[in-house]
């Protein structure tokens, strides 16, 4: 149970948790209701996870009652944006949810999408943009009706300590890219410098997003990207995080106790 919740504006929600551990309950009935009603209504649910924290607080989806009750065979999983190391490798975002999640779960392998790791960074951004175009066009991920792009049932974020999110860092070019879906970097301000990531324009038109933040590192991000959540505020480039404004979804952070640390939870940006 979240210690406080709030409906900061339209469509947005901050769950604040005293304990990690309830922090990843909650996340699982979160991602496991989704998921229903996602299989319910489209026959399958998409899925798109990052690196740091995520597949941690995921672990409560491999336990009971969600091991057994999800249906697996329903998920078609994505990365929001992967390191370009091989996927043996210890910084592999793909290595982490395999270790973490798809091997303790019933995944199909054959739903998996992992980013190529045998090509040029450059060319495994367009090699996964067009994976995922096939997708849409065969309708397992959806579609927006507003702008064609992906929309996918879930996107599960965590926030970096200066306010990244995916791969896109705070006042990188990438981040006002409009046409594309995915993109790559080569100059990450946190190793490897290579990396290939979902553009602020997919993000921005999944169904849910979900932003994580767990510690103290991320508190003065979190305090960034939330504050000004109930104003009509343009896009700012200098905190990534306080972009993901999804156009026709939801967006729910989860935060630990450390990493709410300098948010006003009784300031007017919220409604408690
Ligand atoms: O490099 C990455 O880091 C960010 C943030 O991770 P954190 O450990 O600082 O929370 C992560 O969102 C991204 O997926 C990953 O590639």
């Amino acid at each position: 149970m979240a210690t406080t919740v709030c409906e900061a504006k339209k469509n947005t929600e901050l769950r604040v948790f005293e304990f990690s551990d309830e922090l990843a309950t909650d996340l699982a009935e979160y991602v496991a209701q989704l998921s229903e009603i996602s299989v319910k209504e489209r026959g399958c649910f998409t899925i798109a996870l990052s690196g740091g924290p995520i597949v941690g607080v995921m672990r409560k989806l491999c336990e009971a009652p969600y091991q057994k009750m999800l249906d697996w065979s329903k998920w078609y999983v994505l990365w929001a944006d992967e390191r370009a190391v091989a996927k043996t490798h210890a910084e592999s975002n793909y290595k982490m949810t395999k270790e973490g999640l798809l091997s303790k779960v019933p995944i199909l392998n054959s739903h998996v999408y992992s980013i190529n790791d045998t090509l040029t960074v450059e060319e495994a951004a367009a090699d996964y943009e067009f994976t995922i175009r096939q997708l849409v066009k065969a309708r397992t991920i959806s579609v927006s009706e507003i702008n064609d792009c992906p929309k996918f049932d879930l996107i599960l974020l965590s926030v970096g300590p200066t306010g990244s999110i995916a791969s896109l860092h705070p006042n990188h070019p990438a981040l006002e890219l409009t046409d594309e879906w995915v993109t790559f970097i080569t100059n990450s301000p946190e190793p490897p410098p290579e990396r290939i990531t979902f553009t602020m324009l997919v993000i921005n038109s999944a169904s849910n997003v979900v932003i994580v933040a767990t510690g103290e590192d991320k508190a003065r991000a979190v305090q960034q990207s939330v504050s000004q959540l109930s104003e009509n505020v343009g896009p700012d480039v200098s905190v990534p995080a306080k972009m993901v404004t999804p156009t026709e979804g939801k967006l729910v952070w989860f935060v630990d106790k450390e990493a709410s640390k300098e948010i006003e939870l009784e300031s007017d940006n919220f409604e408690l």
